[in-house]
C-alpha cells in the first residue's frame, strides 16, 4: 500500500508554508524527505499520518483506504510514558489495543537495539540515543504497512546509527517508509527516492531516485554521487 498526497496546502494565518503539493510513494518504497529547518517536513508528516489537518487537499493510501490506522508514526520527541519501563513502552501499542503484547518480538527488537540490559528501566534512567532507541524498537514492533519517521536517529552517534539505520532498512524492506533526515549520508543510505522541500511557499523537487538494494554501503558510487549532488543542491538553495 503506498500512499497519494494531492494538492495539499497547510497556511498559518497569511503564512503559506505549502500548497498544491502532489506526489505519490509507491507501495514498499522507503522515501527520505530533507529540507532546511522550518521549511515544513514535520508538518507535512504529520497532516500524512493524520495527526494534524492540512489547509487544503488530500492524503489517500493507493488501496483507495484510508492512511490513519494503518501507519506507525514517529515523532521528533519520544513521547516514551514515563511510568512505563522500557519494555512496556515498546508494546504500549499492543496495550493500548487491549492485545496480548508479543513479548519475544519486543525482546529481539530490545536486543537489535542494544538496550537488552536496560529492558525494565524507566525512561528517566535512559539517556536520550537510548530513549530514542526505545521509541525505534516501538515503532518496529508495531509490523505498518506505512511507517512515518521523523529524524528517528538524529541522537545517535555514529556507528550506532549505522546499525539501527540497517536494523529499519531490513524491517521495513516491505513497508512503505517515509523518513525525514537532515543527514544526506542517510538519505543515500536508506532511500529509493528522495524528495527535497525548499522555498516558502515550500515546493518539492523532482523525486530524485537511488539505484540499488538498501541499505546501501557508504562507498558504494550511487551513495556517494548522490550525497554530492545533494549537497550541490543544498548549496544552491543556500545562495
Ligand atoms: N501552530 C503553528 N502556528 C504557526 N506556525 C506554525 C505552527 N506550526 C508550525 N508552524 C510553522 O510552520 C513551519 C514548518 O514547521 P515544521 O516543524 O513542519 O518544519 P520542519 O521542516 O520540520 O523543521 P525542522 O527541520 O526544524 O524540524 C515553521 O515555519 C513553523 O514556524
Amino acid at each position: 500500500m503506498g500512499i497519494r498526497v494531492r494538492d495539499l496546502a497547510l497556511r498559518f494565518h497569511r503564512h503559506v508554508i505549502f500548497e498544491n503539493l502532489s506526489f505519490d510513494i509507491e507501495p514498499g518504497q522507503f522515501v527520505a524527505l530533507l529540507g532546511s529547518s522550518g521549511v515544513g517536513k514535520s508538518s507535512l508528516l504529520k497532516i500524512i499520518a493524520g495527526l494534524q489537518s492540512p489547509s487544503a487537499g488530500s492524503v489517500t493510501a493507493t488501496d483507495g483506504g484510508p492512511v490513519p490506522g494503518r501507519i506507525a508514526y514517529m515523532g521528533q520527541q519520544d513521547l516514551l510514558y514515563p511510568w512505563l519501563t522500557l519494555r512496556q513502552n515498546v508494546t504500549l501499542g499492543a496495550r493500548l489495543r487491549g492485545e496480548k503484547p508479543d513479548l519475544d518480538w519486543a525482546d529481539h527488537l530490545i536486543e537489535r537495539v542494544g538496550l537488552t540490559k536496560r529492558r525494565d528501566a524507566l525512561p528517566m534512567m535512559l539517556s536520550g540515543g537510548m530513549r530514542q532507541r526505545a521509541a525505534i524498537a516501538r515503532t518496529l514492533y508495531e509490523r505498518k504497512q506505512i511507517v512515518l519517521m521523523d529524524e528517528p536517529f538524529s541522537a545517535l552517534d555514529a556507528i550506532t546509527r549505522a546499525s539501527v539505520q540497517d536494523l529499519a532498512a531490513e524491517l521495513l524492506a516491505d513497508a512503505t517508509a517515509l523518513l525525514i533526515t537532515h543527514d544526506p549520508m542517510e538519505a543515500c543510505r536508506l532511500g529509493k527516492v528522495l524528495l527535497v522541500l525548499s522555498g516558502g511557499p515550500a515546493k518539492l523537487d523532482a523525486p530524485m531516485v537511488i539505484p540499488g538494494a538498501i541499505p546501501r554501503h557508504q562507498d558504494e558510487p550511487h551513495v556517494v554521487a548522490a550525497q554530492a549532488a545533494l549537497l550541490r543542491r543544498f548549496q544552491e538553495l543556500q545562495s
